[in-house]
């Protein structure tokens, strides 16, 4: 009997899926390929190692594992970004029919899965990039996955892909069909710019509870008592990974502070930027993290400059919750901004509220805030316009304020917290600066200027030097 579904590519995510497929019930082929002395009968020895695998047939011949499968084939690919999926998608094709359809589940640029996507439409392949986030456990229990395809398509892998799907509060999948071509790996890829943030706000509040005299342990607890008014996945894995102890000290403390990268956050920086939109915070976060790279550097600038060992903070920790709760409304409305903007650049029709959704379980950023902003996006796609949103940010603006004036003050490291009062500051303001970068820019460059009240808004040149 044919297998219903594919899957290719038996790394941490590929396997949780796999298993997450048959737990439902699928009939599906598993293929890994086959190096000598280093991957071999991966797809068979995987299989024998889980009882809900009995069904499955394992492959490490791609002419076999293609043969096994029903058609239109449904075959997702689980491998890592880049030039890989291209090798794997040449050594797929000989062996596909018009009208099969591959879905790149990897953390893919949506730049490439769009030229991916347009080249196998000329061979009537269908082409899906689909992001999957929610790690090896979400994978297994249940990801939220974001499918980029076209509509028609969606439908035929539906079933699979909304059954291994987490499920929001009303028992709904989180899984719907984002749009068509690279809309799937975008939003992924701006997820993971909320995520990026997400944690490095999470590393300020360290860096502020800590400075307030916290142990990782008291940190913890204070953490705990947030979860009643702002839970989130990122929230409650910062608990468990403060509490966790190595003989008589933290963990943490023994882990080296560089922070590690695969791209998604280096590639939402770089979109955000083409696109024109104010998305700081993820630049900042991407930045932090590049900063704290430069470990050498940082100990000797820290000698240079006689780094504040011993902060003296205003604040308490109520004002540390206030101005987390205040720097993660500015990270959620720079994101999905910057989703909102590229739907309209590249005519996707994005839905927000059902994206926030489809975020509320499975992925790195649920959260309670998310599960709000399902209902925010059903009025308006600007959060900042919205009645609920402007009154928390107007009650924790205050906090946020002092936090940030007082880690200024004490010099620490609380980029994102600042950028995120510096954005709405820059952002709230109905006559900006701006009017001297222009008069600046048409000085040296003749870049011209418009000007106030002038209903033509015709562009104007000024002789600077001359009167
Ligand atoms: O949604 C997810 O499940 C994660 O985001 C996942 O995609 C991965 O863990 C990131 O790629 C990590 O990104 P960095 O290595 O860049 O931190």
């Amino acid at each position: 009997e044919k297998s219903e579904f594919g899957l290719f590519g038996l790394g941490v995510m590929g396997k949780s899926l796999s298993r997450n497929l048959a737990n439902n019930g699928f009939k599906i082929s598993l293929f890994n390929r086959h190096v000598d002395g280093v991957e071999v009968d991966v797809a068979k020895n995987f299989k024998n190692e889980f009882e809900e695998l009995s069904t499955a047939l394992p492959f490490d011949s791609i002419k076999s594992f293609v043969g096994s499968l029903q058609t239109p084939r449904k075959i997702m690919l689980m491998v890592n970004a880049g030039k890989i999926v291209d090798y794997v998608i040449e050594d797929l094709l000989p062996f596909l029919e018009a009208g099969d359809i591959l879905i790149d589940g990897g953390n893919s640029n949506y730049n490439k899965t769009k030229e991916r996507f347009h080249y196998l439409k000329s061979k009537n392949i269908h082409f899906v990039g689909t992001g999957v986030s929610g790690g090896e456990e979400g994978a297994l229990k249940g990801p939220s996955i974001m499918p980029g395809c076209d509509k028609d398509v969606y439908k035929d892998i539906q079933p699979f892909l909304e059954a291994i799907a987490a499920k929001d509060d009303n028992n709904l999948p989180c899984c719907t069909h984002i749009g068509t071509e690279g809309s799937g790996h975008f939003v992924k890829m701006v997820h993971n710019g909320i995520e990026y943030v997400e944690m490095q706000l999470l590393a300020e509040v360290f860096v502020m509870l800590k400075a307030l005299g916290n142990n990782p342990d008291e940190i913890a607890d204070i953490l705990e008592s947030w979860k009643e008014t702002t839970n989130s996945y990122l929230l409650e894995i910062t608990i468990d990974i403060l509490r966790k102890k190595e003989g008589n000290d933290w963990l943490v403390n023994q882990i080296m502070d560089k922070a590690g990268n695969k791209g998604t956050g280096n590639w939402t920086t770089i979109a955000t930027a083409e696109l024109g939109i104010p998305s700081t915070m993820i630049a900042t976060a991407l930045f932090a993290r590049y900063t704290s790279f430069y470990k050498d550097e940082r100990v000797l600038a820290s000698q240079n400059f006689e780094e504040n060992t011993n902060p003296n903070l205003n604040i308490t920790n109520a004002d540390v919750l206030k101005a987390y709760q205040f720097a993660r409304i500015i990270n959620h409305y720079q994101g999905f901004k910057l989703i909102n903007e590229a739907s309209k650049s590249y005519n996707w029709d994005l839905n927000l509220s059902e994206l926030a959704r489809i975020w509320t379980n499975g992925c790195i950023i649920k959260s309670d805030l998310m599960v709000e902003l399902v209902t925010v996006f059903k009025t308006t796609d600007n959060m900042l316009t919205d009645k609920t949103i402007i009154e928390k940010l107007k009650t924790v603006k205050p906090s946020i304020k002092k936090v940030v004036s007082e880690g200024v003050l004490n010099e620490l490291p609380i980029s994102n917290f600042s950028e995120s009062i510096n954005f709405l500051n820059s952002f709230s303001v109905a006559n900006s600066s701006a009017n001297l970068i222009q008069a600046q820019r048409d000085y040296f460059g003749a870049h011209t200027y418009q000007r106030i009240n002038d209903a033509s808004n015709k562009f104007y040149h000024t002789d600077w030097k001359n009167n």
